[in-house]
């Protein structure tokens, strides 16, 4: 492990709203550094809003968010069908924008950063699409090539909504090894699951959302099938309605 599990992530009686809606409240807990932390919950439970919140985009209605990990280093990687990849740009070009944060948008790359960048797309399995433009590539292309671009940041808190949605299973294997060692390295890393397989393959610790409240469950609950159905709306290996 490195140095960086001493990042620091706690929600303290935190209460959240989207406009006059409260969604959340009294939500407590220290995210543990360096696990892995899935947010499970039926549509609509705020698993978003929460993540809106510890990502600093959304003001907490009451409560806090006390978090170490400068801005710099979170990365926030979105439902796929809220990203728009139309933009001009390639594989590569989109991997080495993960530098900007620390290194500046305008300063140009040097060849650490180049052969960094390599290192990460081959990881990825995505060299050979290095010059695509984004718009032309899979579900599971376009997702590993935004997981490329976290690792070239260097993220030390990365948050993932949904990112096994329309991605293939290759890319789900890869992606789950990657985010693994993300965490052995340090990461803290906070994922929206709505498949079992893929929670018990990942979580290290739940946090379930469910009728505006959170609680904590242990993964070892999974394995006894003792969760609520209605905080669970899938079954093994079945994306829930909300996933396209
Ligand atoms: N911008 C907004 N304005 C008003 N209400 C919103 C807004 N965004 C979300 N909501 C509402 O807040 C509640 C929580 O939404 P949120 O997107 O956090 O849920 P979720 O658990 O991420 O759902 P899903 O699994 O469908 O993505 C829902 O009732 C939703 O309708």
């Amino acid at each position: 492990m490195s140095q960086r599990t001493s990042s620091r992530l706690q929600l303290k009686n935190l209460h959240l709203a989207q406009g006059h809606r409260t969604v959340l409240e009294h939500v407590d807990g220290d995210i543990r550094p360096g696990a892995i932390t899935a947010l499970i919950g039926a549509n609509g439970a705020g698993k978003s809003t929460l993540i809106q919140a510890i990502m600093g985009e959304l003001r907490p209605a009451g409560g806090n968010v006390i978090c170490s990990v400068p801005s710099e280093r979170r990365a926030w990687l979105p439902q796929q069908l809220a990203l728009d990849l139309t933009f001009p740009m390639s594989v590569e070009e989109l991997v080495m924008t993960g530098s900007w944060p620390s290194h500046g948008a305008l300063k140009g790359y040097c060849a650490v950063h180049y052969r960094k960048g390599r290192d990460i797309m081959a990881r990825l399995g995505i060299s050979h699409l290095a010059h695509r433009p984004l718009g032309e590539l899979s579900g599971g292309q376009r997702q590993r090539a935004l997981i490329g671009r976290t690792l070239m940041q260097e993220a030390e808190l990365l948050l993932l909504d949904e990112p096994f949605a329309n991605v293939d299973s290759d890319t789900v294997d890869i992606l789950i090894r990657i985010l693994r060692q993300m965490a052995d390295d340090g990461t803290t890393i906070i994922i929206v699951l709505h498949d079992m397989d893929h929670l018990r393959r990942l979580a290290d610790e739940i946090l379930m959302l469910n009728g505006g409240h959170a609680r904590w469950v242990a993964p070892s609950e999974l394995h006894h099938q003792q969760l609520p159905a209605q905080a669970v709306p899938f079954s093994l290996g079945e994306h829930h309605a909300g996933t396209a």
